[in-house]
């Protein structure tokens, strides 16, 4: 099927690649002319697993082609719009601007029995308003939702094999023609056994709220709970553990530490809280409130720690911050903990030497007054303090005894609770987590 992905940053390009590797024709639009010419040549603008090699693959088999101009959309049956909902400056409500002027961009070129998918993470309404301008603007196009859960670090294998697909689609027989567009677009995703949830849009929009305000609700209770083992001299690592085994609970999403970021978690939350007050629901979704509090303090805890730790003053000491990237696997510096970690203690005059395998670019474009090292041990060098706020895999197999010749003192801050603190003492280093004894 020939199908265009309107809008390829980190959910679109990923999701044109993976569209063109299960046998479709795919083109790819977006109005950022660098990333088009990227994605065309065959590189990936953003680190993401797997990514260059399907867009190589996609070239190569001629399926998968990318442009600037809105009408190279045209011949495509189904197109998917993945273009940025942001949150708004200054408000918590999302900015619709993209999408909106994704779907006046597709109007001009769209033919009667064409689908329009939303895939970008939209406040419930959002697709009933737009059908209703397909409508109005008598495209004979159908809309469908068609929300998006992949996982950046694991985008592609999200989406080849996604844990759930959910289409929300119209009433009636335009729904029953959306459902079978979208059956033959995912028919080589599908596994026997992925569920599949075809309902109407509302709930569609609803569901990818609800469930990245589930994820964030995990963690904030987690860093609770955390705060709380801090203050009584509890582990709440053991603690995950042990509720963890719950399977009614569950072990993941229960990593205490600085805190979720990203470009999507935060945002959401926001997004969420303001579209309920808008529909007079703001009771309904107040503890969203206090689970971006939480999230937002645990920033300043570990700065705290840091500043204390290094005895009440930060100014001109040498402290290595290891990642910089909102979570492993990825270059995304969108609302970033480590990134905000590394800026809070170079505004407080910390010679901060910040390193990371891929989020280096990005911080530097944002923050050019933060000192960077491409080479951990580099940034170790000379340390009054090691920070590690993203747990890449290689900082986690960092070894205390060889690398405790590098710094200047052994102290390590672990902002992800993922060092082994018994190995980290047992080397002569002071280790602190976040809710660790
Ligand atoms: N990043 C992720 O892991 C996931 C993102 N989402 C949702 O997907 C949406 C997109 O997110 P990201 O890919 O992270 O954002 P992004 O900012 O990386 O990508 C958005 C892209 O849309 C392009 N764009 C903006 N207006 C356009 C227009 N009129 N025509 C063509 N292209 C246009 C931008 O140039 C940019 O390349 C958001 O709603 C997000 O919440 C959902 C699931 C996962
Ligand atoms: O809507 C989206 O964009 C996506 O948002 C999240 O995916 P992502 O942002 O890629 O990353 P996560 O793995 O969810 O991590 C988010 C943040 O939570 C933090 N986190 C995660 C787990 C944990 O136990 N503790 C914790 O602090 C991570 O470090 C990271 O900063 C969701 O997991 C995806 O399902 C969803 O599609």
């Amino acid at each position: 099927m020939k199908i265009s992905v309107i809008g390829c940053g980190y959910l679109g390009a990923v999701h044109a690649a993976s569209m063109a590797q299960l046998g479709h024709d795919v083109v790819g639009v977006d109005v950022d002319v660098a990333k088009v010419e990227a994605l065309a040549s065959g590189s990936a603008p953003i680190f993401e697993p797997g990514l260059e090699d399907l867009l190589r693959a996609g070239a190569a088999s001629g399926r998968l082609a990318f442009s600037t101009d809105a009408a190279a959309v045209r011949g495509a049956r189904v197109h998917f719009v993945a273009v940025g909902t942001p949150q708004r400056r200054g408000e918590n409500a999302a900015d619709l601007t993209y999408v909106d002027a994704a779907v006046e961009g597709l109007l001009p070129h769209l033919r009667p029995g064409d689908l329009v998918v939303g895939k970008s993470t939209v406040p419930v309404g959002t697709a009933a308003r737009l059908q209703a301008r397909l409508d109005e603007a008598g495209s004979g196009a159908t809309l469908a939702w068609n929300p998006e859960f992949l996982r950046e670090g694991f985008a592609v294998q999200d989406t080849i094999s996604p844990d759930r697909l959910v289409y929300g689609v119209p009433p009636g027989r335009r729904g029953e023609e959306a459902r079978a567009l979208l059956d033959e677009v995912y028919a080589d995703a599908i596994g026997r056994d992925t569920p599949l949830i075809v309902t109407d849009f509302a709930t569609a929009e609803l569901v990818k709220v609800a469930a990245n305000a589930f994820l964030a609700t995990k963690i904030s209770f987690i860093n609770a709970m955390a705060e709380i083992a801090d203050a009584a001299g509890g582990d709440v690592t053991a603690l995950a553990d042990a509720i963890g085994h719950d399977a009614r609970i569950g072990r993941r999403f229960l990593n205490a530490g600085i805190g979720f970021g990203g470009g999507c978690l935060p945002k959401d939350i926001r997004a969420f809280a303001a579209r309920a007050e808008e529909l007079g629901r703001g009771e309904s979704t107040a503890f969203l409130k206090e689970v971006d509090a939480i999230n937002l303090r645990r920033r300043q805890q570990m700065v705290d720690m840091v500043v204390e730790s290094l005895g009440g003053v930060v100014y001109q000491k040498k402290v290595a911050v290891l990642g910089l990237a909102f979570k492993p696997e990825s270059d995304d510096v969108r609302d970033s903990p480590a990134l905000d970690v590394a800026v809070r203690l170079n505004g407080l005059g910390a010679h901060v030497v910040a390193t990371d395998p891929a989020a280096i670019p990005n911080s530097l474009r944002m923050h050019p007054q933060l000192g960077f090292a491409t080479d951990t041990l580099d940034a170790l060098r000379g340390a009054d303090a090691v920070v590690l706020v993203t747990e890449w895999p290689e900082y986690r197999a960092l070894d205390p005894v060889a690398v405790g010749g590098l710094v200047s003192a052994k102290l390590v801050l672990d902002g992800r609770n993922v060092l082994d603190a018994g190995a980290w003492r047992a080397a002569g280093w002071t280790y602190r987590g976040m809710g660790r004894p």
